[in-house]
């Protein structure tokens, strides 16, 4: 099974014009995929861990050479387990942070952009994130099974079932 990672850096937008009534801006950093699996849907930074790499390195790393962000801090917000035709197909682990330096960049692999949470353009992704990505984009935490069918590649699989569990404990071992 493929082991990768998704990392959503989320900052407070209060520059002037960005917020009104003294209300504040929540935004999250998405990539636009410019190739590979899911390539022109918007998603989180991240990919595939290499041979022997933790999760959470694999998360900095891929955030890093995707969008030029250094993030810290990650917090554990999920674990996606995703099935092809009945079959694991690929195990990703979900993360949030607030902490992170420098300024995010297009690379050849991704285009990055600020969206504010409430018009994240769930139309334009993996038919499933709208199950999941809201709640993660909250602070809750989520376990998936996540099924899809018709072969590879998976991203022109059909996304068949789901099932959910939420306030799972990332605590521990689990929380790398
Ligand atoms: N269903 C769904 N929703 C949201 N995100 C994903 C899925 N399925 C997925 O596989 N993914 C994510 C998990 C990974 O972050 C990427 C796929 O990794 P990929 O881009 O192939 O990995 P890279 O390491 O960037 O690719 P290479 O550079 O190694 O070719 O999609």
């Amino acid at each position: 099974m493929i082991e990768a990672t998704l990392c959503f850096p989320l900052r407070d937008d209060d520059s002037e014009g960005a917020a009104t009534d003294g209300d504040t801006l929540r935004e999250v950093l998405l990539i636009e995929k410019r190739r590979g699996l899911g390539e022109g849907w918007y998603n989180g930074p991240g990919g595939k861990c290499e041979p022997g790499e933790g999760p959470r390195k694999c998360a900095i790393r891929e955030t890093r050479e995707e969008v030029g962000l250094e993030v810290r801090d990650l917090e554990k917000a999920g674990e996606l387990r995703f099935l092809l035709d009945g079959e694991d197909h690929t195990f990703c682990h979900v993360y949030r942070t607030r902490s992170f330096g420098g300024e995010p960049t297009s690379s050849d692999e991704a285009h990055p952009e600020w969206v504010p949470v409430d018009e994240v353009p769930y139309d334009q992704m993996w038919e499933d994130d709208r199950l999941w990505l809201p709640g993660v984009l909250e602070g809750r935490s989520v376990t998936a099974e996540l099924r899809f069918e018709g072969g590879e590649p998976l991203d022109e699989a059909a996304f068949v079932d789901s099932d959910l569990e939420w306030g799972v404990s990332f605590d521990g071992a689990r929380g790398q």
